[in-house]
């Protein structure tokens, strides 16, 4: 079901210093940030020649990142993003499976403007997960 990784997502405290340590210490292709209201982060991609990271930080007071960050105050590995084919057919699956999508159950539009779906990181060995339909 699942194909390509899409990006690895790192949650951080300071948005410009981590784009600063992508840029110049690392030597990385890092795009400018943008706001996803819808998802209360703002996003910062990188782009590597296999796949992409996601720098995320904190948009608005409910944003889903809050704990997260209170927990790991230098920021860490949010989630991993795999790519599907058919994002509805992928969803019942997994809940068949007795998997939990979280939410309303229903995709959003997601930073790449295609539909994303996240799972319940305590069914996946404590790994967040965000499928793409691609
Ligand atoms: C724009 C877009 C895109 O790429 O297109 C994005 O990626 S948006 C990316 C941001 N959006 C999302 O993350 C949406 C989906 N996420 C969520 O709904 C939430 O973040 C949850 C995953 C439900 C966690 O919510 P919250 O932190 O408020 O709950 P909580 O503190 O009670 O956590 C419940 C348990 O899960 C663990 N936990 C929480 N976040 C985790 C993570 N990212 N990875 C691994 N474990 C995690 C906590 O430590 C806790 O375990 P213990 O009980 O053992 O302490
Ligand atoms: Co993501």
């Amino acid at each position: 079901m699942i194909g390509r990784l899409n990006h690895v997502a790192i949650a951080v405290p300071d948005l410009n210093s981590a784009m600063a340590m992508y840029r110049e210490t690392l030597g990385a292709d890092v795009a400018e940030p943008f706001d996803q209201p819808e998802h209360g982060v703002t996003v910062v991609f990188i782009t590597l020649p296999n796949t992409k990271i996601e720098l995320i930080h904190p948009l608005g007071d409910d944003s889903p990142i809050n704990n997260f960050l209170a927990k790991n105050p230098d920021g860490g590995i949010h989630h991993m993003c795999y790519e599907v084919g058919d994002i509805i057919a992928a969803r019942d699956q997994l809940i068949a499976n007795g998997a939990r999508v979280l939410g309303n159950g229903e995709p959003k539009i997601g930073a790449h403007g295609k539909p994303v779906l996240f799972l319940h990181p305590k069914d996946f060995n404590g790994t967040l997960i965000e499928l793409e339909q691609v």
